[in-house]
């Protein structure tokens, strides 16, 4: 283990970026295209400035939200990542007990290397959480209706639909470095060998198992017909498709632009939020993730109207540095810096944030509310 000290998400990314091998360092880093929007997800946070209220009480600070009938030590939940045994050999197994030990849910990909059930498993053996499962729209309905079964029957919450995806984005640096995923890892719950994998790059594998046709028709009235589990659309950056989401049912959004990796040259989530937000006028419940570092990233995105946030490079620099404790140092570090945002902003519950805790920078003048 590397001697530095980490403080911070950054010396995590710094120290993780050191030990993995090129190429798993270059697939889990790297977005799409021209690298804008990954970029753009963290930076556009400087954007927003806090405006603290002073000399109030915070020795008493509730970090607390309540998702899925349960509250979470903080609003910030691990986003589901495919393949997490390219960072550690104990992969999802050792997130999802670090997500237990931190007290927050956890999002289960398509593409993990362990299955739902031994997912969900090792994290309810260290404390109660709960697991949401990420699903593509697939060509092959059978095994997406497996997939949705299964997960219901371990005990996951809700469904993420994944929307963003019907082709991969433009990965250059996997297409130059060849990008496979090591040998000897399975995807278990799209019933892949390693073998199997490894006969096709992630571009041709991701393109025959997920559909393009897919649509809000074609998803949503089907996966309400074969389970009881809350359904969320995963990669809504319009007030638009909110809205639709709305008509169709479903129970919350997640903003994301898949951490920019899918189209490049999409706003950076923070930026959209707030339409998206007004949208919903508390109808569907709306999440954020992309780019969120710091504890005070996640306080701008509450204040700008999402009811919680989601991570996932995080995840896998903790998970390369050190396994499970990675993970577990990486979500403290986020929690402390978040309670401490909170305290010196003078909020001691989570319905003080709002958008009178914030300030927009202007290029030519003083900074403008909200
Ligand atoms: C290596 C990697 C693999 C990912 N795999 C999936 C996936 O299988 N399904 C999915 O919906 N999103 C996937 N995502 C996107 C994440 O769920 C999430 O939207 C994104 O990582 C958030 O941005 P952040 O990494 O800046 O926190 C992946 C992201 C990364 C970096
Ligand atoms: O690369 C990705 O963004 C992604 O979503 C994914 C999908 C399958 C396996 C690994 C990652």
């Amino acid at each position: 283990m590397a001697a530095e000290k980490i403080l911070s998400i950054a010396d995590l990314e710094r120290t993780a970026s050191k030990i993995l091998p090129t190429a798993s360092r270059d697939f889990f880093n790297s977005g799409a295209t021209n690298q804008v929007t990954v970029h753009e997800n963290s930076s556009a946070y400087q954007k927003y400035r806090i405006l603290p209220r002073v000399l109030k009480d915070v020795s008493q600070v509730n970090t607390k939200v309540s998702l899925f009938d349960r509250d979470l030590a903080f609003p910030l939940c691990v986003s589901p990542v495919g393949l997490q045994g390219m960072a550690h050999a104990d992969g999802e197994l050792a997130t999802s007990r670090a997500c237990a030990k931190a007290g927050i849910n956890m999002g289960i990909s398509s593409y993990a290397n362990h299955s739902v059930e031994q997912i969900t498993a090792a994290g309810k053996e260290i404390g109660p959480i709960y697991h949401v499962m990420q699903l593509y729209s697939m060509t092959d309905r059978e095994k997406e209706a497996r997939i949705v079964h299964r997960a219901e029957a371990a005990g996951c919450k809700a469904i993420f639909l994944t929307a963003d995806s019907p082709v991969l984005g433009v990965r250059y640096n996997e297409w130059r470095n060849g990008f496979l995923p090591p040998a000897g890892l399975d995807n278990p719950m799209i019933e892949k060998s390693s073998e199997q994998i490894q006969m096709m790059s992630h571009d041709d594998g991701f393109s025959s198992f997920n559909s393009d046709s897919h649509s809000w028709m074609r998803e949503i009235p089907w996966l309400r017909s074969i389970t009881n589990m809350e359904i969320w659309i995963k990669g809504v950056l319009t007030p638009e498709d909110v809205e639709t989401a709305i008509e169709y049912g479903c129970d919350g959004v997640i903003i994301s632009n898949h951490g920019g990796r899918q189209l490049d040259e999409t706003p950076a989530t923070i930026d959209v939020l707030p339409a998206c937000a007004k949208a919903a006028r508390g109808r569907i419940r709306i999440h954020i993730d992309g780019g969120i570092r710091t504890g005070s990233d996640i306080f701008k995105a509450l204040a700008l109207g999402a009811e919680c946030c989601w991570v996932g490079r995080p995840m896998l620099w903790g998970l390369a540095y050190n396994g499970q404790k990675g993970v577990e140092l990486m979500l403290d570090i986020l929690y402390q810096e978040f309670k401490r945002c909170m305290q010196l902003a003078g909020c001691k519950s989570i319905s003080e944030i709002s958008t009178s805790s914030l300030g927009v920078v202007r290029s030519d003048g003083p900074l403008a509310r909200l």
